[in-house]
């Protein structure tokens, strides 16, 4: 999708592709240098979670398997309800595995402290987070990531995985809406 086909509905580029996929190739040498001699649990939280796991997972020479998790907090809106319902669980056993939650955004933080202490409760032996974007908020909540891409303002983004309303999450970049889209 190109920004030119959005209309009006963009308000601004926040990361382009190429800031992504350049953050991306550090990130991924990192878990690449962190995990040596490991096998390693990418566990995806769908469904925003969906381009930055693709897009990690092929930069990374260790050895993988890759599972995944539907939550979702946000329905429809731009806040989270606070409840966090599991949509799909895991299919992986996480006895005695290294995991690496892997996220689009951490936001409000409440999605994935649920998340840590759900996964945790599983026994495995390590269980790490990287996520792609964070904001201001998520700081609140006593959550120790490991791997950040970017640190954002407190602004509703699209794109990147991220939907408004289930759209806009094949955009290639990140980018806030025009107010008028979400009735602001
Ligand atoms: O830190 P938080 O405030 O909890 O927000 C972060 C979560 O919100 C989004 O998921 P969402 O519930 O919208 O589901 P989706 O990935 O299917 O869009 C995002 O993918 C994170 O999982
Ligand atoms: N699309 C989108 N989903 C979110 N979930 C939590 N924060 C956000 C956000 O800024 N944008
Ligand atoms: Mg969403």
């Amino acid at each position: 999708m190109d920004p030119a086909d959005m209309g009006d509905d963009l308000e601004r580029v926040l990361l382009s592709e190429e800031q992504l996929h350049e953050r991306l190739d550090e990130i991924a040498a990192q878990i690449d240098a962190d995990y040596e001699g490991k096998d390693l649990l990418l566990v995806g939280v769908l469904k925003g979670a969906v381009m930055v796991m693709a897009d990690l997972a092929r930069r990374l020479h260790s050895s993988v398997q890759m599972d995944w998790m539907a939550v979702s907090s946000y329905g429809s809106g731009t806040k989270s309800s606070g409840v966090v319902r599991i949509l799909k669980d895991l299919d992986a056993d996480l006895t005695g595995r290294h995991v690496l939650i892997v996220e689009d955004i951490i936001d409000s933080g409440l999605t994935l402290s649920w998340l840590l202490s759900n996964l945790r409760s599983r026994g495995p032996a390590t269980v790490e987070i990287a996520t792609m974007l964070r904001k201001p908020e998520a700081s609140k909540v006593d959550v120790d990531v490991r791997y950040v891409g970017f640190d954002i303002p407190n602004e509703f983004v699209v794109g990147y995985g991220l939907d408004y309303a289930e759209k806009y999450r094949n955009l290639p970049f990140v980018g806030t809406l025009a107010p008028h889209v979400y009735g602001a």
